[in-house]
């Protein structure tokens, strides 16, 4: 499978946890999926414990420095590097929960056909925002609420010129996301990508989620542990950085009442196997708070 092609099959894997009913709030990545495919329940099981940590970490950044109930949160931005056919931005518009601008970078192949099934299906198209333009043949979308962008995540140059061009604030509180994407890049790239962050961004989070071992992957062995997972961030000057794997976050940071209800979803019965390819996956992030907002981000101690 190439590189770009990782991504229909992540796509693959969230329908199939839509249609056993794991996710219940997406309404668009219907539109990226030809054929539906069946996964097994151990497969369903993880990637909705992925969704649910990562789309409970993006919300809890959605809300930081709000400070009383009337109180408006400061303007945010969410750059997701790799980003594929993710739906995040339109299930997050859907919800009015969208931030002041939501980025996304992968490379053309993909960012191409993105576009052109964006610009071909309506209920995507309408919740770009103002000023939308969608070209195809650029894999381009740019857009007051959303912009798709084309770059390789290797060369520092291009992402610059792409993000300035399109007119992201480095200024602004940003979550940079990287799902299942680091693990391509050589392990020189992946650091220059965090260590690039940490020196443009004041106020920001850097989450990633990957494997840490057991796959014959470019960037496996440079940081085997959850331990070098937290370094890779402060080594790159981040302020404070953690990393947990997945088998504690879904027992300990999910919520407990969702939990029970996908359990009932499917019978289950391979829970060593479970434990064992939880414990090989993790989500780690860095944090970097100039204004003060992100100190009760992450997951709770
Ligand atoms: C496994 S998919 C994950 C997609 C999405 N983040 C998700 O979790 O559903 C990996 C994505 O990273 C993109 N990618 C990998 N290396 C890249 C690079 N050097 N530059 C830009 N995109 C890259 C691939 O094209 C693919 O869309």
């Amino acid at each position: 499978m190439s590189v770009q092609g990782t991504n229909d099959d992540a796509t693959l894997s969230k329908m199939s946890c839509i249609k056993k009913g794991y996710i219940t709030n997406d309404n668009f990545v219907q539109y990226f999926v030809r054929r539906p495919t069946k996964r097994s329940p151990i497969i369903n099981r993880g990637y909705y414990a992925r969704w649910a940590a990562i789309r409970g970490l993006i919300l809890q950044f959605l809300s930081a420095g709000k400070e009383g109930a009337n109180e408006e949160t400061p303007k945010k931005q969410i750059l997701s590097l790799g980003a594929g056919f993710d739906t995040v931005f339109f299930q997050l518009k859907e919800d009015g929960k969208q931030p002041h601008r939501f980025y996304e970078i992968d490379f053309l192949e993909v960012t191409s056909r993105k576009a052109g099934i964006i610009g071909a299906t309506d209920a995507l198209r309408s919740k770009l925002g103002g000023n939308a333009v969608i070209s195809k043949e650029q894999g381009e979308v740019t857009s007051n609420d959303y912009c798709l962008l084309p770059a390789d995540l290797r060369d520092l140059t291009a992402l610059n010129k792409v993000l300035d061009n399109a007119g992201f604030d480095p200024s602004l509180p940003t979550l940079v996301l990287a799902e299942c994407v680091l693990i391509y890049l050589d392990p020189q790239a992946s650091r220059s990508l965090i260590k690039w962050g940490a020196q443009k961004l004041s106020t920001a989070v850097f989450i990633i989620y990957e494997q840490m071992r057991g796959c014959p992957l470019l960037g496996i062995d440079d940081t085997p542990t959850l331990r070098a997972k937290e370094e890779r961030f402060t080594e790159a000057c981040w302020q404070r950085a953690v990393a947990l794997n997945m088998d504690n976050i879904y027992s300990c940071h999910l919520d407990r009442d969702d939990i029970r209800r996908i359990e009932r979803l499917e019978i289950f019965d391979e829970f060593e196997e479970w434990h064992i390819m939880q414990e090989h996956y993790c989500i780690a992030y860095g944090i970097k708070d100039q204004l003060g907002i992100l100190e009760k981000f992450g997951f709770s101690q």
